[in-house]
């Protein structure tokens, strides 16, 4: 590793401490590439359904394209010392991907000029969360630990309460989600947060104040999931905080 590798390497450390990460920590991407995807990937399996259909009396063999995805908790945070919702904001390769062929009109991504593209509008503002992977964990366990790795908060975990449960990428993934929401302070912030390093997560904590939640929900250069404008509405209606 070259001197100036390393002194980059440090920067990114001291700020993921501080949680000072700048949209350029977050995203030193280079040499972006689609790749194919191999048949034993951990977080994805592609398939075909396939069966008959039997409306109208009349049975016809159907197929639909879909994918094997993990199970996923999201968690609310708001952080009562700052009148605030704490979001995390990190690049997604994804969003990316399908950003850049939106903006090169392009049929299909392997014709996307990455060179063109820049990566920043890939980041993202979600909630915490994480992948249902530990089969010894339950769902609010998994919360806690994601709570306590992506924002630093040590909470007790029965201070989370269970909000909905429900389905993502119906049409694709079908995949189950449950969304929690728990409230934080200052002091109980125990570590900068930023993700597990060891899974490359590469996490920024952003706060959001209440009183600016619904105009940020609305503003479209923010790139954010369906569940957060859900879980932010939820919000604003239980504290009684809706413009
Ligand atoms: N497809 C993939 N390819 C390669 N590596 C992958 C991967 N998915 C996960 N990983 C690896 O696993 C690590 C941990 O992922 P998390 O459990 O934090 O889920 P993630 O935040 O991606 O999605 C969570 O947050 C988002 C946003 O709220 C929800 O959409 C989602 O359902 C929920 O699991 C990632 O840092 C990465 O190393």
């Amino acid at each position: 590793m070259s001197a100036s590798q390393k002194q980059d390497q440090e920067s990114i450390k001291n700020a993921s401490q501080d949680n000072v990460l700048t949209d350029e920590d977050l995203c030193r991407i280079k040499d972006f590439q689609i790749g194919e995807l191999p048949k034993d990937s951990t977080y994805i399996r592609p398939f075909r359904a396939i069966f008959i259909d039997e409306r109208n009396n009349n049975p016809v063999k159907r197929m639909w394209d879909a994918i094997d995805a993990h199970n996923s908790v999201v968690i609310i945070v708001y952080n009562r010392s700052t009148d605030s919702l704490v979001f995390v904001r990190q690049f997604r390769p994804a969003v990316y991907v399908m950003m850049s062929k939106e903006a090169q009109n392009a049929s299909f991504i392997a014709d996307i000029d990455f060179t063109k593209q820049n990566p920043k509008s890939a980041i993202t503002y979600e909630f915490c969360a994480g992948i249902i992977d530990k089969k010894h964990l339950s769902n609010k366990e998994h919360a806690h630990v994601e709570l306590l790795e992506e924002c630093g908060y040590s909470v007790d975990i029965n201070s989370i309460e269970s909000v909905a449960k429900y389905r993502s990428g119906i049409g694709i993934a079908g995949a189950f989600q449950e969304l929690f929401y728990v409230e934080v302070t200052n002091e109980m912030k125990t570590n900068a947060g930023g993700g597990n390093l060891s899974e490359f997560e590469f996490i920024a904590i952003h706060e959001v104040h209440v009183d600016e939640l619904y105009q940020f929900l609305f503003d479209e250069t923010k790139a954010k999931e369906a569940s957060l404008m859900f879980g932010v509405m939820w919000f604003l209606h239980k504290k009684g905080r809706l413009p």
